[in-house]
């Protein structure tokens, strides 16, 4: 289809073209993804200019190449207007699929995913006149996983003993794979290739537990407040470790040494301060090695059963914190006696966002603008051929990142 056919209108920045907006609006934050281009900017990557075609397609047909910038975005459903506000004020939902000559209503769907693209529907209709294009969340979060996984440079990361070694991946052996997505609560699938998949357990012990738990426990303000909290305290004090019960020593002969928590929160039955002599810091600190430390076990026994060597973490509840994926990864690495690793993704949280942004595609949407995603290059053998990040630390919030899309 040629690009020529289809308009894009324009936003704030007169010269940025911004389409396909993907949401997942999930129980505690709805994700947004957007691509945007700059008019100067369509390049093919290869040297061309504009919007020539290259010679590359899987089906015959050859497809220009724009270059432009994947946008990242989250805001707290509980404050969902202040999201349909940024999408009406950067115009994303009119930067949507629409043909010349339709009206802007008619043909404005955006694909969305996660329970809140059930429960909002009405609203973004009501406030900003959009159609939500509802996508399986599973399907979602595996398909953003796996493009992620094998598209992005530097996606993948372990994390043991402070330090983060990136990964990397080969795509010839990527499967079969455990995905533990934490987000308000947890779901734990096998990824066995693309679309082949099983939800095989979850645990409400999640992200939302978490943060609820905290917000009780703590009276602190925020998500970033109380993990900030965790960060300055020490869960000793709450918890009840081996060595408390047994004297100092360990408990060798099960392996279990005088450090482990024996039981989590333990020690605040059994001395004789005040309850408010309990330090916040201190119960954030427990609350977030506890919580952790679960999921890192279930999602181990998870890989057990069905014989899995990886385990890749997303979702929100990490947000790039040490203290949480070193206890994720401590505990795969305990319970797993070194045999499984836990990994961790620079784009924890946007697995079904993604998903969604790449669903525009496989639902064939040929008079649509884009796809054909840089991940059907052939990664050896183009220049720019994978969404290449400069960063190597952490994603922060409305972040973006370079990447090519084939336009169809
Ligand atoms: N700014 C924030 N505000 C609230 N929660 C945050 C924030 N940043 C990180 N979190 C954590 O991330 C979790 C949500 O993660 P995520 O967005 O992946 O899940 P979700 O899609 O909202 O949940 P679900 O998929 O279960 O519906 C929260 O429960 C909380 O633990
Ligand atoms: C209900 C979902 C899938 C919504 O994202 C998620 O919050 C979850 O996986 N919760 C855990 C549910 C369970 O398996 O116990």
């Amino acid at each position: 289809m040629d690009l020529g056919e289809f308009q894009i209108p324009g936003n704030s920045d007169p010269n940025q073209k911004t389409s396909h907006l993907s949401l997942d609006i999930g129980g505690s934050l709805i994700k947004l993804v957007y691509f945007s281009t700059n008019d100067g900017d369509d390049d093919d990557e290869l040297g061309g200019s504009g919007k020539e075609s290259v010679g590359v397609s899987n089906s015959n047909r050859s497809f220009p190449v724009l270059k432009g910038r994947l946008h990242f975005s989250k805001f707290e459903t509980r404050k969902i207007n202040d999201c349909l506000d940024f999408i009406q004020t950067k115009r994303l939902h009119i930067g949507g699929c629409q043909r010349l000559g339709a009206l802007p209503i008619e043909k404005t769907i955006i694909k969305a995913t996660g329970g809140g693209a059930y429960k909002y529907a009405d609203l973004f209709k009501e406030k900003l006149g959009i159609c939500l294009d509802k996508e399986d969340e599973m399907d979602c979060l595996v398909a953003g996983a796996n493009f992620l996984l094998k598209a992005v440079h530097q996606e993948a990361f372990t994390y043991l003993d402070g330090k983060k070694e990136f990964v990397q991946i080969d795509h010839n052996d990527l499967y079969p794979y455990l995905l533990v997505n934490i987000g308000s609560g947890v779901s734990m699938i096998k990824v066995e290739g693309d679309g082949k998949f099983e939800r095989v357990s979850g645990t409400n012990v999640g992200g939302g537990t978490f943060w609820g738990l905290g917000r009780l426990l703590t009276k602190c303000q925020s998500f970033d407040e109380l993990l900030e909290l965790s960060h300055q305290g020490n869960n000793r004090v709450i918890d009840m470790l081996v060595g408390d019960i047994y004297g100092g020593t360990d408990y060798s002969k099960v392996g279990l040494s005088s450090t482990t928590i024996a039981s989590s929160f333990g020690k605040a039955i059994s001395d004789k301060k005040e309850l408010q002599d309990y330090r916040p810091e201190d119960i954030a600190r427990s609350l977030l090695r506890m919580i952790s430390n679960n999921i890192g076990q279930i999602a181990y026994l998870n890989a057990l059963r069905f014989g899995l060597k990886r385990i890749f973490f997303g979702g929100f509840f990490i947000r790039g914190h040490a203290y949480t994926m070193d206890t994720i990864a401590v505990a795969v690495d305990f319970w797993s006696k070194g045999e499984a690793k836990a990994m961790f993704l620079r784009h924890e949280g946007f697995l079904g966002a993604l998903g969604a942004f790449m669903s525009y595609e496989k639902h064939g949407l040929d008079d649509s603008m884009i796809h054909h995603l840089t991940q059907k290059f052939p990664m050896s053998s183009l220049v720019g051929d994978k969404i290449c990040s400069p960063l190597n630390g952490e994603l922060n919030d409305n972040e973006s990142i370079e990447c090519s899309v084939y336009a169809s």
